[in-house]
């Protein structure tokens, strides 16, 4: 499996290698050259087996012969054995015909961890094989920055950065990142929002000398690796419902793409999902280029789904490259566009995004009604950004079976919980301590060479 990049200037790479590299050395987002496909009865030939199990046919293919198939079913199994619950991605019933994948049993609390914790395995095995050492730096809105530094922390061969809006993610959040001792840790509070965190992430690795300096690695979904373990839970709930005999919707709840990728990705595997519904919170850049085509940066509003408070939405580069018929040039000039605020995408583009994806909004009033709904109608405390999800899912209900992403527990956001429905949800037993245990982080400057600076200070 080769894997290429969406601006069609970098070199074409294997998956260790696009794995290691992150970002493409011409600002683009590396993707396997073709998608492999699961015959209907690959995929009823799933039905009944273990998580680990579908993640290994799933995700076998795209990983070709970096490792061995007792390689990969032992990084699997280490990977998901920290969770909290033995189906992983349990479905629960919210409704008639509405379904709730809970993603939230990993040792973050989020959706994060089901990629993270594979990919932690991932780099430890490559990295061994090679003698190697890298520096990932990762920007985060909240969730991504946690399940990577619980990934990664403590490993001897990898040094973690990760950038978080200053005061811009919830206190569970925040000490998450900031209460591990392990040395090779770094978590900086940048006075910015996520894009500038993420900004000032892709710029690192379109400065060369740095990248190749520090040995530079990505662990957000800029990396496919992140974006290919998320498509197994697609597989898993769609054929929980039936498939491949029965067609499925999933409505989640999106900021940087990548996950919702990873649904696209599922389908064009030959998963039958019938809708792939965007949900925004109020930063609805994603809903508003959907219906008019015009891709508009606006400045972020804070919200309580804070996660999802994302305008510059990396993956969905992604989904432009195949709407553009792989045309890495055209890409290139839209993304170019974009550094000035906002680019518009072709006609025919448009209407192939919206034969693939559908979208709406939900208000921040919308997303506290939902909570306080749902803990009364179905028993389930949501988080407010599976709420985002199931408001903007219930316009879409159909005799299709619906199937929304809870992708964090309600414990991260218990503020917002709490004024929403009343109810204060507690932490899991095993970080019951967090409010106890010692901070240590640093505040920096929205300042790329700073940062740069600090990053070559810290590792040397
Ligand atoms: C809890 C939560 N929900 C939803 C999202 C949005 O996911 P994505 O960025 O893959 O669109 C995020 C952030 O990624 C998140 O942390
Ligand atoms: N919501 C995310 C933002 C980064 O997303 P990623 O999937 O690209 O890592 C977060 O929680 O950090």
């Amino acid at each position: 499996m080769r894997y290429i990049s969406t601006r069609g200037q970098a070199p074409v790479l294997n998956f260790e290698e696009a794995m290691l590299t992150g970002l493409a050395s011409d600002g683009g987002l590396y993707v396997p050259e073709t998608i492999p496909e699961m015959s209907a009865d690959d995929i009823a030939a799933l039905a009944g087996l273990s998580y680990e199990d579908i993640a290994f046919r799933v995700m076998k293919p795209f990983i070709g012969t970096t490792f061995t198939d007792a390689e990969f079913r032992d990084i699997i199994a280490r990977a998901y054995s920290v969770f909290g619950h033995d189906a992983r991605a349990p479905l629960v019933q919210l409704g008639a015909n509405h379904f709730l994948l809970e993603l939230f049993h990993g040792p973050t609390l989020a959706f994060k961890d089901f990629a993270m914790q594979l990919i932690g395995q991932l780099f430890q095995s490559a990295l061994a094989r090679r003698g190697d050492r890298v520096t990932i730096v990762g920007a985060t809105s909240g969730d991504t920055g946690s399940a990577a530094i619980e990934a990664f922390k403590g490993l001897e061969n990898v040094d973690v950065f990760i950038l978080f809006p200053h005061g811009r993610v919830s206190d569970v959040q925040r000490r998450q990142m900031t209460t591990p001792s392990e040395s090779n840790v770094h978590a900086l509070a940048v006075e910015g929002d996520f894009d500038d965190c993420q900004a000032a992430l892709k710029e690192m690795f379109a400065d060369a000398a740095f990248r190749d300096g520090v040995k530079l690695a990505a662990v957000n979904s800029i990396n496919w690796a992140r974006v290919l373990a998320q498509v197994v839970y697609y597989f898993s709930a769609a054929v929980s419902l039936g498939a491949p005999h029965r067609k499925v919707s999933f409505t989640v709840p999106t900021g940087n793409f990548g996950d919702i990728f990873a649904g696209y990705i599922a389908k064009r595997m030959g998963l039958p999902i019938d809708k792939l519904v965007i949900a925004t919170n109020q930063n609805d850049i994603l809903h508003r280029t959907l219906e008019t085509g015009a891709y508009t940066k606006e400045g972020v509003t804070p919200s309580i789904s804070p996660s999802m408070d994302i305008q510059v939405s990396s993956n969905f580069e992604r989904a432009l490259f195949d709407v553009y018929d792989r045309d890495g040039a055209a890409i290139a000039q839209l993304m170019d566009e974009l550094k000035s605020g906002s680019f518009v995408v072709s006609q025919g583009a448009h209407e192939r995004l919206r034969e693939t994806f559908v979208s709406g909004r939900a208000s921040e009033e919308e997303t506290s009604a939902t909570i306080a709904a749902f803990k009364d109608r179905a028993g389930e405390v949501l988080c407010p950004h599976s709420a985002v999800g199931v408001k903007v899912a219930e316009e879409f209900l159909s005799e299709v079976p619906m199937i929304t992403l809870a992708t964090a527990h309600p414990a991260k956001f218990p503020a917002a919980v709490e004024a929403a429905c009343g109810i204060h949800p507690p932490l899991p037993e095993r970080m019951a301590d967090l409010f106890e245990r010692d901070e240590r982080f640093t505040v920096v400057p929205n300042d790329l060479e700073g940062l740069k600076t600090l990053v070559k200070e810290r590792i040397a």
